[in-house]
């Protein structure tokens, strides 16, 4: 079983690092064409360094707002407009994806990065993780399409409560909400091998010798589940069907209308002056 699933998944990164993981959403696109194939049964998106996604790059709208100063947040509208575009349509995509998807989620996953954890069939919580809707705290509503695609998994009434009160939701509670599919153990941290000890196992970043796919990152606890969660979804053929009525063109215009409402506003503004003090 191990080895299909090897042979079966296809990892899309979402650094932690949000300027990274924006860049990773844009080239993504093209990633996403190929695995339209037959090659791949399951998409799995997890994070690195510990985290799923902190969302966006605070020390970039930090500069923008900056650079924006006299010149009524032009800067930090446009970006928002560009942003909101192609995260909502990149997101879409991976929504639409054929295959099963599964977000592994560790550590942190804040804002967009929170958004990034609706855009899958499934989602694997660690003991760790902490999934929180920080958007209202930063004066602005969801900007990656996560709020209609939140709502469509845990209901409109708990949707509207997590956005309202940007609460940190944990496993035990995004199991209950539905927003987990499973729960499990967090991997205990990786110990370095001392400098003067030789081992003949593989460096972390080189995996496992017989998987190509890089499966064997994904953190022991996840793998033994993801089969038992996968399983029910087949056949794939019958997902990909229903996957394939998701809209690709003009996505959530309400969602994005809203966001562009509040992006660049004075409240928006206000919070990023105080982040850059
Ligand atoms: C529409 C989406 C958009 C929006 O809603 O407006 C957003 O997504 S806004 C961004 C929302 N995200 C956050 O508020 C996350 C803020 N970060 C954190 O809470 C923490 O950094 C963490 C993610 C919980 C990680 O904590 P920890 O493990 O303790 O590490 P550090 O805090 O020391 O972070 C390491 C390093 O990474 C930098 N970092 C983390 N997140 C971001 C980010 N979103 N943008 C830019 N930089 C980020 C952090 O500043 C540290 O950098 P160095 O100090 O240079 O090491």
């Amino acid at each position: 079983m191990m080895e299909d699933l090897a042979a079966a998944v296809a990892q899309l990164g979402a650094e932690a690092r949000s300027a990274e993981a924006q860049w990773e959403a844009g080239r993504t696109d093209a990633e996403f064409e190929d695995c339209d194939g037959a090659r791949y049964r399951i998409v799995v998106v997890q994070g690195d360094g510990g985290h799923f996604c902190s969302g966006a790059d605070l020390g970039m709208l930090g500069d923008l707002h900056g650079a924006s100063e006299g010149a009524e947040g032009e800067a930090l509208r446009e970006f928002g407009r560009w942003m909101n575009g192609t995260m909502t349509s990149t997101l879409t995509a991976l929504r639409r994806l054929p295959q099963v998807s599964v977000a592994i989620v560790q550590g942190a996953a804040f804002g967009g990065g929170a958004e990034l954890t609706t855009a899958t069939d499934l989602r694997l919580v660690s003991s760790d993780a902490v999934i929180r809707f920080v958007q209202a705290t930063m004066a602005v509503s969801p900007g990656w399409g996560g709020g209609a695609r939140l709502a469509d998994i845990v209901g409109a009434q708990a949707a509207r409560r997590l956005l309202a009160s940007c609460a940190p939701v944990t496993p035990q509670r995004a199991e209950g909400l539905g927003l987990a599919d499973a729960t499990f153990e967090a991997p205990a941290p990786a110990q370095a091998p001392a400098a003067t000890e030789a081992s003949d196992a593989p460096a972390a970043e080189e995996g496992c010798p017989g998987c190509a796919d890089g499966c064997c990152r994904l953190p022991p606890g996840a793998l033994a589940t993801l089969p038992r969660l996968v399983a029910p979804a087949a056949p794939v053929s019958s997902l990909a069907a229903s996957k394939a009525a998701i809209p690709a063109a003009e996505p959530l215009p309400e969602e994005a209308a809203a966001f562009l409402r509040v992006w660049g506003a004075r409240a928006q503004q206000d919070v990023l002056a105080r982040l850059r003090k």
